[in-house]
């Protein structure tokens, strides 16, 4: 069974986020820098990302895959079958787990070799702090002992939830794609406070510290978004004038309109 102490991880690509990946485990604790490998396009970029966290890096994806026994699939969706398929026969004997949104069980089944190990997941940014989301899909071909130890590496990166593949898509959209979202509301109510005389630097801390600790409470306490919203706007008070004048811009309206646009984007 793979063990966290002992398990070697190879990222293929090492971009945005299999960075904020490898961050997650190392700054966790559970997984030293010298278990983590990468392999990507441009070696000087790699060299320079892998030295930074006393990663190891390869010249190719052939070099890393052979090296690890966990291998994390990490580049552009319309570049995995051109990374995986020559490899294939040496990720017969890995556990394959993909990042990349829209490569699913279905799509691994039809370029790895038959009963190869893998797994599709949807994560977000976060992990990097290990406040992050490891959306999973639930059909799966990893063995049970797979599974748990699996379910041991992404607890360190957050949350680690499957998801059947209706829900996959919108799921992984939410969590994967929510973390931009959420830092343009951070930077707009900055610049409306930036623009009222409050310093930028504070405007920054404030405002996430406010979307932190509104959602911790939502997480805590269970409570309908609706009713947080209600106990915050007093009759005739300020923050009422703050939600008519959002609503007059179709605020949430925009951001289902923003999901949906991913939704149904053609692919
Ligand atoms: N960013 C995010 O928040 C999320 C991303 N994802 C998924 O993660 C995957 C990577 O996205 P992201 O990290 O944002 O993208 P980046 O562009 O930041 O990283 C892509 C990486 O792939 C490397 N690469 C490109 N071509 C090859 C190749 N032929 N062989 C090996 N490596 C190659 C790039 O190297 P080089 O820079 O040298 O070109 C780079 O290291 C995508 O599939 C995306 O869907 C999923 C959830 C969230
Ligand atoms: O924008 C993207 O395609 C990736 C997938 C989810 C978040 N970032």
């Amino acid at each position: 069974m793979l063990d966290l102490s002992t398990v070697r991880i190879a990222f293929l690509g090492f971009g945005n986020m299999a960075s904020a990946m490898a961050d997650g485990w190392i700054r966790s604790g559970a997984v030293k820098p010298e278990q983590l490998g990468a392999a990507s396009r441009r070696q000087d970029v790699l060299e320079a990302r892998t030295k930074a966290r006393g990663m190891k890096a390869f010249a190719t994806c052939e070099e890393a895959a052979r090296w690890a026994d966990v291998v994390v699939v990490a580049v552009k969706p319309h570049l995995v079958e051109g990374v995986v398929k020559p490899i294939r026969g040496i990720l017969k004997d890995r556990l394959v787990l993909s990042v990349a949104v829209g490569r699913l069980f279905d799509f691994y089944e039809s370029i790895l070799e038959s009963g190869t190990r893998h797994l599709s997941t949807l994560p977000n940014t976060p992990v990097s702090i290990n406040e992050g989301i490891v959306i999973c899909e639930a059909r799966h071909s990893m063995t049970l002992d797979d599974e748990a130890f699996v379910e041991q590496l992404f607890a360190k990166l957050g949350l680690a939830e499957f998801a059947d593949e209706k829900m996959m898509s919108a799921a992984g959209t939410l969590a994967g794609c929510g973390p931009a979202f959420a830092a343009m509301f951070i930077e707009a109510l900055a610049d409306g406070a930036v623009k009222h005389g409050v310093p930028r630097a504070a405007a920054y801390s404030l405002a996430s510290q406010m979307l932190a600790g509104t959602a911790k409470l939502q997480l805590e306490t269970g409570a309908h978004p609706g009713a947080m919203k209600d106990a915050v706007c007093s009759p005739g008070g300020t923050t009422i004038i703050g939600v008519a004048a959002l609503e007059r811009k179709g605020f949430r309206s925009a951001v289902i309109d923003a999901i949906d646009a991913i939704e149904t984007r053609s692919r």
